[in-house]
């Protein structure tokens, strides 16, 4: 695990420095060969997010005061940017849904990398900051709208058909989440593995950590590990000192990479909607015996035989089943 921690964060700007008062950055055209290149037409001096992020967003009056509603918290150093990309495996000719963009620092790292960028944006001010900072590019398309309501297959299956010379191929998801869709993102992008293979995110470290790690009889195990687990291979990958982000937020970030899985990969279920559903039913009484939380889908006596037929204790509680077990239980269950 690499930790981000030694990493010395520049100051913060005063805030009491008017934002008007910078001139306007230069427009930068997209050269995918070099990171360096790029962010020194952004007029920041190689790989360096910190002076290009400042100023886009003092390039335009207070429309571009960051927004804490919208989880408007920018990256400042370069490093972590590249280490996102370096996580997600970006590579020339990768079809990348980057969500948020922001000031567009990340997506100059993963241009850089030779990614063609769908950038989903929803404050309409910072989609024309990052449409106006890279010009006019066929690597990068920029659609203003809220992740949670865009319509990921009919956009990125006809790239990817383009893409595709007689093998399948697969986008990437790479993104500095709005801390508070992280959940939602997760639940919509993580069954899509006809599309995606990949995604790193970074999400509050605690989140992060949650998501990778939560182990069984913990109070942090939850019905969304069991869905994380179901349908990806989650690891967490470092974390960022608070200190790298404008404005500074009250939480560390944390970086996770998900290997998503394609259907067939997925554990045998008869259907995931009756499995999820029970998955969800056994936690709302978490410290309840599965045969009482269940009790309105099967009989005591069903569940209790169903639990000894797959080595455990007809006593168990939902915080004591790994996903396989769930799933076990699910078509033991199926069978009644
Ligand atoms: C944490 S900032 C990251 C910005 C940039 N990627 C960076 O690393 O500096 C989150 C970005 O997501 C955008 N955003 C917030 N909610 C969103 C949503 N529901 N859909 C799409 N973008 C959203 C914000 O406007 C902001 O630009």
């Amino acid at each position: 695990m690499l930790a981000l921690t030694s990493l010395s964060p520049r100051p913060s700007p005063s805030p009491a420095t008017p934002p008007h008062r910078r001139p306007p950055p230069p427009r930068g055209r997209i050269r995918p060969t070099s990171a360096v290149a790029t962010a020194a037409s952004d007029g920041g001096g190689a790989g360096d997010d910190y002076h290009s992020t400042i100023r886009s967003l003092n390039s335009h009056g207070r429309r571009h005061v960051p927004r804490k509603s919208l989880g408007q918290n920018y990256m400042l150093n370069a490093r972590v940017n590249e280490e996102l990309v370096a996580a997600a495996g970006v590579e020339v000719g990768d079809v990348v849904l980057e969500i948020g963009p922001g000031t567009g620092s990340l997506t100059a790292a993963l241009l850089a990398a030779g990614a063609t960028v769908v950038a989903v944006e929803k404050d309409k001010h910072m989609a024309t900051l990052v449409r106006d900072r890279f010009g006019s590019t066929e690597q990068l398309k920029v659609i203003e709208e809220d992740i949670t309501k865009f319509h990921v297959h009919s956009h990125f299956l006809p790239i990817l058909d383009e893409k595709s010379r007689g093998t399948k191929k697969y986008a990437k998801v790479v993104a500095n989440l709005p801390f508070n869709v992280s959940t939602e993102v997760v639940k919509q992008i993580l069954p899509m593995g006809d599309v995606f293979s990949v995604m790193v995110l970074m999400l509050q470290d605690e989140a992060a950590l949650r998501l990778a790690n939560a182990s069984i009889q913990t109070p942090e195990y939850r019905p969304i590990n069991v869905f994380v687990n179901f349908y990806s291979e989650p690891e967490y990958k470092f974390k960022v000192e608070r200190a790298n982000f404008f404005p500074q937020p009250t939480v560390d970030g944390g970086v996770i990479r998900f290997k998503i899985k394609d259907a067939g990969e997925y554990p045998p279920v008869s259907s995931n909607k009756s499995f999820f559903s029970m998955v969800n039913s056994a936690f709302n009484g978490k410290r309840k015996m599965l045969r009482k939380s269940l009790q309105h889908l099967y009989s005591s006596v069903e569940i209790e035989a169903a639990l000894t037929n797959i080595g455990l204790p007809p006593t168990a509680r939902p915080s004591e089943l790994m996903m396989d077990d769930f799933v076990r239980l699910h078509n033991h269950l199926g069978k009644v």
